[in-house]
């Protein structure tokens, strides 16, 4: 149970791995826990930027007193939610949450997305519900969304120390020290150069270190801006006893490992960019974010005020070991979106947004894009998906570490395979019963990245942030929109769609037939050619029918769901209560309903039949 309690979520859980070979090793390794925003998603909810602009709203700095009056929340919102046992079903007029039933796995429903464009939606898993949309994103969208994030510029995920507590004297001596290191005297320091300081290590003379060890040690802990070199800045960072004494304990673990294993005990082996949802007037990110608004039938002021997009590429190696996006509901603890929220204006001013000891992350949904076709390796792995047996104190009796997706990627339930613009959507908590706000995680919704084995994978994530608190929610939406308002609130794109083919071409400034494929504008079909090509991905049908094969033969290999075979299975063997059965509450909401055409209302409903046990083995023979 200790890697459950552990959970921090996104990549904030250091307690990722623990195979049986070299498992104190990799404890050393793993009980290291970032000792500040280091993590990849220090930035989750709100960038520096975003804090700042938001620090402006928040505090109202020049005291013009009406500046924070689209703050307040209506009393009755208020006294309606203060009572937690309260019974009552929220307001469908204000708020409301949604999930889709996801009836059995293989069932299809057609989703409209955008109008007139309905996709098909099919279902991976029940528990969690994990729903899998392809052609959710064109093939030009995707291009367009990894050209934003390199454009961005990718950050790799960092793990840097504390903040320099170096005296002016001690500073000093250490730009003296750097100069001497910088035998190129570029500015930069290189695995070779530190290599030179840190041979000096008790832990170097030790083992036998090489500069590759420096490189990998300046990348995951000290190279702080992604450029692979150590600037000054970061080198006075570094150079401190505390962060000497952390280098030095990270060779000896690092001393008698391979690159692989290096790479493999790395919770997260990739790079991130975070785009701007909030303001962005970027019609591919402002599209996107409509389109799950018609793919989730949530409220468009959850969708819009949720996370920025993370892209993330990962190269051969590249993973992100088992997590959850989500962290464990806490009262003491804020949700990181809305972390501060009710404060004064004098308490927020000193409100320290950087300690992730106070918040954690809300997320009730995870949407997730993947930007290309892998050659080999990195599916999306659900390792106890519907595995109906499975409990927190499970955990402690797997015959493996399944976390540690480098090693027993297929050994999971579910393996989602990558396929350029498909999406998937699954719940990271449960709708509360009696009052249909987020509730419970669910402790299926463990999942990761597998290692990429050749080629490059990008993928977006979606994060759908919603605060237990209903009032809290509401308060930061409020804020979003009078944000918005006082600044780019009239630039905002507002979406229409375009009532014939090609009439986004003309109106976007003339797009002709004989354009290279590069210079088109972003295919947009009417409603039928929509449901004829299959969504957004189809430049023809032969590359469609291309792109479908190879997906197929995909799946084949790696989606493999089989009966399990009873008393074969050890994952299956233990006496647990069961499980959670899936609390997906669909709040029948109007809204929600009238989006939905006839049939899917049927199977929305929970009308179709409900398997009351998934029967799964685990993927061994793969
Ligand atoms: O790479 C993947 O397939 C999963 C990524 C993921 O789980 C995350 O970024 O939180
Ligand atoms: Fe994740």
């Amino acid at each position: 149970a200790d890697n459950l309690s552990g959970r921090t979520g996104d990549g904030r859980d250091g307690n990722t791995l623990r195979s049986s070979e070299d498992e104190d090793v990799e404890k050393k390794i793993f009980s290291k826990k970032p000792r500040m925003n280091s993590n990849d998603d220090a930035d989750l909810m709100l960038t520096e930027e975003d804090v700042d602009k938001f620090d402006d709203y928040f505090v109202d700095d020049d005291d013009d007193e009406g500046f924070d009056e689209g703050v307040e929340v209506e009393d009755d919102v208020l006294d309606r939610n203060d009572d937690e046992s309260s019974e009552e079903v929220l307001d469908e007029d204000d708020l409301w949450l949604f999930q889709y039933d996801p009836v059995e796995v293989g069932h299809v429903q057609d989703i409209e997305v955008e109008d007139g464009a309905v996709l098909k939606m099919k279902t991976l898993a029940v528990n969690p519900p994990i729903f899998e949309i392809k052609n959710f994103l064109s093939s030009e969208e995707c291009e367009h969304v990894k050209a934003l994030a390199v454009k961005k510029g990718l950050q790799t995920s960092l793990t840097v120390p504390e903040k320099p507590t170096l005296t002016e004297a001690e500073q000093e001596e250490a730009r003296e020290y750097f100069g001497e290191l910088d035998q190129d005297e570029d500015g930069f320091m290189n695995g070779t150069e530190l290599y030179e300081a840190v041979k000096l290590f008790p832990s170097a003379q030790k083992f036998n270190l090489t500069t590759e060890h420096v490189e990998e040690l300046i990348k995951v802990k000290l190279d702080k801006d992604g450029d692979g070199l150590l600037d000054i800045d970061e080198f006075l960072e570094a150079d401190t006893p505390a962060m000497e004494e952390e280098i030095d304990k990270w060779f000896v673990v690092i001393g008698n490992l391979g690159e692989n294993e290096i790479k493999r005990s790395q919770p997260r082996v990739s790079e991130q960019a975070w785009l701007d949802q909030w303001t962005t007037e970027d019609e591919v990110l402002l599209r996107l974010q409509d389109r799950v608004i018609g793919l989730t039938l949530l409220p468009s002021s959850i969708i819009q005020t949720s996370e920025h997009l993370q892209v993330v590429r990962y190269q051969p190696g590249g993973h992100y070991h088992a997590h959850y996006d989500s962290d464990e509901l806490d009262d003491d603890l804020e949700c990181s979106h809305t972390f501060g929220i009710e404060d004064s204006d004098e308490e927020r001013r000193y409100r320290n947004r950087d300690d992730f000891t106070q918040k954690r992350l809300c997320r009730l949904a995870t949407v997730l894009y993947y930007l290309n076709d892998v050659e080999e390796g990195g599916g999306t792995a659900f390792p106890v998906a519907d595995n109906e047996t499975f409990t927190e104190e499970s955990l402690d009796e797997m015959p493996y570490d399944i976390y540690d997706l480098s090693s027993h990627c297929l050994k999971s339930n579910v393996v989602v395979p990558p396929e350029k613009g498909k999406a998937i959507l699954w719940y990271n908590h449960y709708l509360d019963e009696t009052r249909g706000w987020i509730g419970e995680n669910r402790n299926h919704s463990l999942h990761g990245g597998c290692d990429v084995i050749k080629g490059t994978k990008w993928i977006a994530n979606n994060w759908i942030t919603v605060d237990n608190h209903v009032e809290r929610q509401i308060m930061f939406h409020d804020k979003y929109y009078s944000l918005l308002d006082q600044q780019s609130g009239e630039a905002r794109y507002t979406f229409t769609p375009p009532t014939e083919a090609g009439e986004l071409a003309e109106g976007d400034g003339g797009a002709t037939d004989d354009e290279t494929e590069t210079d088109e504008p972003l295919r947009y079909g009417d409603g039928d050619d929509f449901a004829k090509d299959g969504g957004y991905g189809s430049e023809t049908e032969d590359t469609r029918r291309a792109t479908e094969q190879i997906a197929s033969d995909i799946d084949e290999k790696f989606v493999k769901r089989q009966s399990h075979v009873d008393g074969e299975d050890e994952l299956h063997s233990y006496d647990q209560e069961k499980e959670k059965e899936g609390k997906v509450q669909n709040v029948s909401h109007r809204k929600a309903r009238e989006k939905l055409d006839d049939s899917n209302k049927q199977s929305n409903l929970f009308s179709g039949p409900r398997k009351s046990g998934m029967e799964f083995q685990r993927n061994d023979e793969l």
